[in-house]
C-alpha cells in the first residue's frame, strides 16, 4: 500500500517563525488532496517535506511504497519545437511501452485533459492553459506514486484557470497519491479533500473571530 503518514509536523526556517505546527496528515491513493492556507503559510514547504526534500523541524513523516515522485509547478516547461503529444508519449515509452501503444495511451490522456485539438502542434504554440493542462497530462503519464502539484493556476487568468480546474479530476489515480497546493478556490473545489494550514498556525489560537474550525 502506498501511503504518506505525518504526525506532529512543525516547520520553521532560520529567520521565520513556525510556519505550521502539530500537523497530522494521512495520504492514500485515490484522493486529490488540496493544500490551502494564506500566502506564506508553508504550502510549498509542506509539499517539499512530503517529497522528502526538506526535513521538518519537528514531527515524523513516513513514506511507504513511494518510489517515484512527480511534480507540476506553476510555470509550464516543455520543449518548444517538439509536438505536444510527444511530451506525453515519451514518459510512457520510458516506462517500457512500445511507441504505438504509447501514442494511443497519450492520445487518450490528451482527450482527458482537453488537449486532443493541439496534440500535433509544437509546445511553443500552446496557450498558457493548454500548456498547464499538458503538464498535468504528462505528470499523469509518468505513473508517479506521489504527484505534487504546486499552484497550477497561479499564472493564469480566471477563465483560463477554469479550463485547468475543469480537468483537474483527471489526475486522480487509484494507485497514486495526489496533493495540490493552491490559493484558487475553484482548484480547491476540484479536489476531493482539503487540508487547511490556517488551522495549524502557531498564532491561530490568539486570532479571535477568524476563519472556520
Ligand atoms: N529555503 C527557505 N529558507 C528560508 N525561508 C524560506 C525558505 N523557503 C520558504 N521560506 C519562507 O517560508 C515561508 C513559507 O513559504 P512557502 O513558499 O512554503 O509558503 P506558501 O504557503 O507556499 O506561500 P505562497 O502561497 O505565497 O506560495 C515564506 O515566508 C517563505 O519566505
Amino acid at each position: 500500500m502506498k501511503t504518506v503518514r505525518a504526525r506532529g509536523l512543525s516547520h520553521a526556517f532560520a529567520g521565520t517563525g513556525p510556519l505550521f505546527t502539530d500537523l497530522d496528515l494521512d495520504l492514500v491513493p485515490g484522493e486529490i488532496v488540496a493544500l490551502v492556507g494564506p500566502s506564506g503559510s508553508g504550502k510549498s514547504t509542506l509539499l517539499s517535506i512530503i517529497a522528502g526534500w526538506v526535513r521538518p523541524t519537528a514531527g515524523t513523516i513516513e513514506r511507504e511504497g513511494i518510489t517515484h515522485t512527480g511534480w507540476v509547478f506553476q510555470n509550464p516547461h516543455g520543449v518548444p519545437r517538439r509536438a505536444t503529444l510527444d511530451h506525453v508519449v515519451l514518459p510512457l515509452i520510458a516506462q517500457g511501452l512500445h511507441r504505438a501503444d504509447a501514442e494511443n495511451e497519450a492520445r487518450s490522456l490528451m482527450e482527458r485533459f482537453a488537449l486532443a485539438h493541439v496534440a500535433d502542434r509544437p509546445f511553443r504554440a500552446l496557450s498558457g492553459g493548454e500548456a498547464q493542462r499538458l503538464m498535468l497530462a504528462r505528470a499523469t503519464a509518468t505513473g508517479s506514486d506521489l504527484m505534487l502539484v504546486d499552484e497550477p493556476t497561479a499564472q493564469l487568468d480566471l477563465s483560463t484557470a477554469g479550463t485547468v480546474n475543469a480537468v483537474l479530476a483527471g489526475i486522480a489515480r487509484d494507485d497514486g497519491i495526489v496533493v495540490v497546493a493552491t490559493h484558487d478556490p475553484a482548484t480547491r473545489d476540484a479536489c476531493t479533500r482539503v487540508v487547511d494550514l490556517a488551522h495549524h498556525q502557531a498564532q491561530a489560537t490568539s486570532t479571535a473571530g477568524q476563519g472556520t474550525a
